[in-house]
């Protein structure tokens, strides 16, 4: 376990049973030493940091700031590391579900659209770079109130910690430049709202999702973490659901 500020490894170490100081190190590369897979849940700028050198050693990293690979280059250098070193970037489902079903849409080109809208509470969107490059007041939004709308490639550095699942939609499907991304501030939703709408040869599909945000940060949804412990749990499962 790393954290930069380490009041937060005391406090994750005295909240979880079983773990002790052994947990604790002291620079996140030092992880590849003992771990078989890696587990990012801090941000955009530590998967730029880390995913490579840590692909590199040959350790799995399961990455949940995946809009990190909005920069093509990045996205190119982590494939190219984990094809050499024989690891694996793994992007889990975390916020979201459905992406199993668009997976499996865009195999042989059967997908022609791919939306995704998202409505959060306008807490949740405090902080966002666009937010603040656009003077968006959010305590005054009194009803709700399309923000942004564009590809998920621009989305994602746009709000680095509200949208990356829209990055593992558009690595799922359709790609960043062609996966439309709708985000609406509304001040009458308490939980994060995700809906997918997509269409092509398959069929067509609609997945909705209202998640309660973790209750100590509005920006993320509580299943994001739940899922991440799941996608851990299936790497051993002797019987596995989903994809
Ligand atoms: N894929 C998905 O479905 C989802 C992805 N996420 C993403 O997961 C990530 C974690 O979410 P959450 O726990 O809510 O985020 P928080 O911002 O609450 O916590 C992130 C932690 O990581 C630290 N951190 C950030 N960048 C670095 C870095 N470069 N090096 C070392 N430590 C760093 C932060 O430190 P400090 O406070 O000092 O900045 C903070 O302690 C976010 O990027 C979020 O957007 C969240 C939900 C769903
Ligand atoms: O947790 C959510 O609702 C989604 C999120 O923050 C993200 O994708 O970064």
């Amino acid at each position: 376990m790393y954290d930069r500020n380490p009041d937060r490894v005391d406090d994750a170490l005295r909240s979880t049973d079983g773990v002790d100081e052994t947990a604790r190190y002291d620079d996140p590369l030092a992880l590849a030493d003992t771990c078989d897979v890696v587990v990012e849940c801090a941000g955009h700028s530590a998967v730029e940091r880390y995913a490579v050198p840590l692909l590199e050693t040959g350790t799995d990293l399961l990455a949940l700031s995946v809009g990190a690979l909005a920069d093509a280059d990045l996205h190119e250098a982590i494939v190219r590391t984990a094809v050499a070193s024989g690891a694996r970037f793994e992007v889990p489902s975390g916020a979201l579900a459905g992406v199993d079903a668009i997976k499996g849409a865009a195999v042989h080109g059967q997908l022609d659209e791919v939306v995704f809208v998202t409505i959060k509470p306008p807490a949740g969107l405090a902080g966002a770079p666009y937010i603040e490059e656009h003077d968006v007041d959010l305590a005054a939004i009194e009803e709700k109130r399309l923000v942004f709308e564009g590809s998920a490639r621009e989305a994602a550095p746009a709000f680095p910690a509200n949208i990356n699942v829209a990055m593992a939609l558009s690595l799922a499907g359709l790609g960043a430049d062609d996966t439309v991304v709708k985000i609406f501030a509304d001040p009458d939703e308490t939980d994060n709202v995700h809906r997918i709408e997509a269409r092509g040869g398959a069929g067509s599909m609609a997945f909705a999702f209202h998640t309660h945000p973790h209750p100590a940060n509005p920006r993320t949804s509580y299943i994001a973490a739940l899922s991440t412990i799941a996608s851990l749990r299936r790497r051993t499962a002797p019987l596995v659901v989903g994809t």
